[in-house]
């Protein structure tokens, strides 16, 4: 029987991978992701970039996976080739039960999670939720001491526990999300967008919970995300994708230093413009 790997090195590797979404209402099969090669070293982190709709989620949901969970058939994503290996498991026929035992360890934060909390929950409640789901005996006061540092780091108060989803501003919700997809631990977290619509003084609270994990756990990490605060802080190597494909590969400064394909310096000056932006906004 298929058992993920914990501590394999590489914890992720893709080869000539390529995935789409099913063909619905009358149309075609859409391949959002082609032929991508990379390994992710056990205990690296590195950034997923690119412009809006160049599949970055696609491979993101797919390694974390989740590329079957959505409600709508036409929203799952489909194996169409090629090879992905997470934490040594083939992820190309991966049964409901091998991927449960793979999802207990692979933290996903999905794109804009802050805004799917459930409404019916208490912050407190939507934190417990994953450890609950898992098992029946978990030792709620550790918990709670752990939940108590995570919200100093992000600065909430803890009054914040006993409110709601609906009570909360857009970016107090997206760093609830962000403290949830941590809770069980996971050894690999994939996280789609961590700052996103979170104002510029409280994205670095993230970034800030991203590296106190980081150094307590020692996880592996692919993050989605064009802020250059969390770039800088966290990120050693980045792929840069355009349109399914991977366009750029390597160590951050490197990469944007001497880029030589067109996409890859467009973005370098954009997130360039962004950080002088930021300081501007300071
Ligand atoms: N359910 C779906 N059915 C068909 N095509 C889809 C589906 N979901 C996404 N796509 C397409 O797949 C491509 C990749 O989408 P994806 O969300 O992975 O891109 P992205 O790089 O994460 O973009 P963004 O930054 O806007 O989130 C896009 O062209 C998108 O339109």
């Amino acid at each position: 029987m298929a058992y993920p790997v914990i501590d394999a090195d590489p914890v992720v590797s893709v080869s000539d991978l390529s995935l789409s979404y099913p063909a619905h209402a009358g149309g075609r099969a859409f391949q959002a992701v082609e032929g991508v090669s990379f390994e992710l070293p056990r205990g690296g982190i590195t950034a997923l970039l690119g412009e809006s709709g160049s599949g970055k989620s696609t491979l993101a949901k797919f390694l974390a996976g989740r590329g079957s969970e959505a409600g709508q058939k036409a929203a799952r994503v489909k194996f169409a080739g090629g090879e992905a290996r997470v934490m040594d498991l083939s992820m190309r026929r991966l049964g409901r039960r091998a991927r449960a035992r793979l999802t207990a360890y692979v933290g996903h934060l999905a794109q804009d999670a802050g805004a799917t909390l459930t409404p019916e929950l208490n912050v407190g409640d939507i934190l417990f939720e994953p450890i609950a789901e898992r098992s029946k005996r978990f030792d709620r006061e550790e918990l709670g001491e752990r939940i108590a540092e995570m919200m100093d780091i992000v600065a909430l108060p803890l009054s914040k526990l006993q409110e709601y989803p609906y009570e909360l501003s857009k970016g107090q919700r997206q760093r609830i999300a962000v403290m949830r997809s941590l809770m069980l631990d996971p050894a690999l977290l994939i996280a789609d967008e961590p700052t996103l619509g979170v104002d510029a003084n409280n994205r670095p609270r993230i970034v800030e919970l991203l590296k106190w994990y980081r150094e307590r756990t020692g996880a592996s990490m692919i993050l989605i995300s064009h802020d250059i605060g969390m770039l800088e802080a966290l990120v050693q190597d980045v792929l840069v994708m355009q349109q399914g494909r991977l366009v750029g590969e390597g160590d951050i400064n490197e990469i944007f230093r001497n880029a030589d394909h067109g996409y890859v310096q467009l973005l370098a000056q954009a997130l360039r413009a962004t950080a002088y932006d930021e300081i501007a906004d300071e």
